[in-house]
């Protein structure tokens, strides 16, 4: 990218973040490392990595409650990284909701609205209940709503104060599993409805993919990787992205341009290479046909997963993966063939 390019992205960015690293105290590793990355306006970004990663840290700091050891945070071009949280504009909703026990819901929403005319007040909170399906609850008390409900009063308390950026701190880890889908589908919708710009942090690569138009794979402190869900999962940087996110068979080669020698035959490639490489294969990728060869590969275990198997199956003493659809099925101590149905990526980065 020429450098004009990159002013002009620069320009249309809601957030810039340059460099940014913490170190929470001398002599130990840096919590977060030169973790650079753009928001556009209406984005939603998810920070998805293993605990201790620093996605917390760099929420917090984007927040402005923790202060960098290095790097810069633009908003609009505007360096805020010395800013106080209360003067960026940005909203923020922690794991626990933080909800004021003891006002009732239209008083925990009105309460954000310090900014607005006390007569406009009750009116607009109506109107964020009403966004997030809580208006006949509105004179009930936190303690008397479900953790779905109180999820969706903090959102509407936080979108009432009118932030150009949510932050949002594990959203969804104190719903149960059916709540959390259908909590996390609504919140999608509302955010898309209402134009925010959203910034998650989770550690769950299903929520990540699906709640978030560009994730952000974090380790040991580094951003490794921020694109689109499907390149991400498709194309990972190295193979702690592939593993991180859902299961992959990562396989040695030697790429010969469009195609790979591999201990499971020749392999296509998505992006033509030369000489030794890893590639990740995912296990929808690989097709399995039954055979009477014993050297083939053996079916070792299967799982079934409703709509899919998951096989583990295992050629020349190295374990594989594959996916099938349910009634494509083969039974334990069975041989069968792999062969890679798609094109695999090459890991660029295969020593990290
Ligand atoms: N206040 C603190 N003082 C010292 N070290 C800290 C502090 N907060 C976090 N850390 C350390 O910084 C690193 C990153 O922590 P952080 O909470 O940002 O990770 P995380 O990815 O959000 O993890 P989790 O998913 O478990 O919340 C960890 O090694 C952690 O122990």
């Amino acid at each position: 990218m020429n450098s004009m390019h990159k002013v002009a992205a620069d320009q249309q960015a809601l957030m810039a973040v340059e460099g940014l690293s913490k170190r929470y105290q001398e002599g130990n590793d840096l919590a977060v490392e030169q973790v650079s990355f753009q928001l556009y306006t209406g984005e939603i970004l998810a920070l998805l990595g293993p605990s201790g990663c620093g996605k917390t840290t760099t929420l917090r700091m984007l927040a402005g409650f923790e202060h960098p050891t290095a790097g810069q945070i633009y908003l609009h071009r505007r360096d805020v990284t010395e800013l106080p949280p209360q003067k960026r504009n940005i909203g923020i909703v922690f794991q626990d909701y933080a909800l004021f026990p003891h006002m009732s819901l239209l008083r925990n929403v009105t309460f954000a609205m310090r900014h607005l005319p006390k007569s406009q007040q009750q009116d607009k909170a109506m109107q964020w209940l009403e966004l997030v399906g809580l208006t006949d609850y509105a004179k009930r008390y936190p303690h008397e709503l479900s953790g779905g409900q109180q999820q969706r009063v903090a959102l509407a308390r936080t979108l009432a104060a009118e932030p150009e950026l949510v932050l949002l701190d594990e959203p969804f880890s104190n719903l149960d599993a059916a709540l959390r889908e259908s909590t996390r589908k609504e919140m999608r919708s509302l955010f898309k409805e209402a134009g925010t710009s959203v910034i998650l942090v989770t550690h769950d690569q299903a929520e990540a993919m699906t709640f978030a138009d560009k994730v952000g794979v974090m380790q040991k402190g580094r951003l490794i990787q921020m694109d689109t869900p499907q390149q991400v999962y498709q194309h990972p940087a190295n193979a702690f992205v592939a593993k991180f996110l859902g299961h992959t068979n990562l396989l040695p080669g030697r790429a010969l341009g469009g195609f790979a020698e591999t201990p499971l035959g020749n392999i296509n490639l998505h992006t033509a290479s030369e000489g030794d490489v890893q590639l990740s294969l995912r296990p929808e990728d690989l097709e399995l046909t039954a055979s009477d060869n014993p050297q083939a590969a053996r079916v070792v275990d299967r799982e079934f997963r409703g709509h899919d198997y998951l096989y583990v199956l295992e050629q020349d003493g190295v374990q594989y993966c594959a996916i099938t659809p349910s009634h494509n099925y083969f039974e334990v101590g069975s041989h069968v063939t792999l062969a890679s149905a798609r094109q695999a990526s090459v890991l660029p980065s295969a020593g990290l």
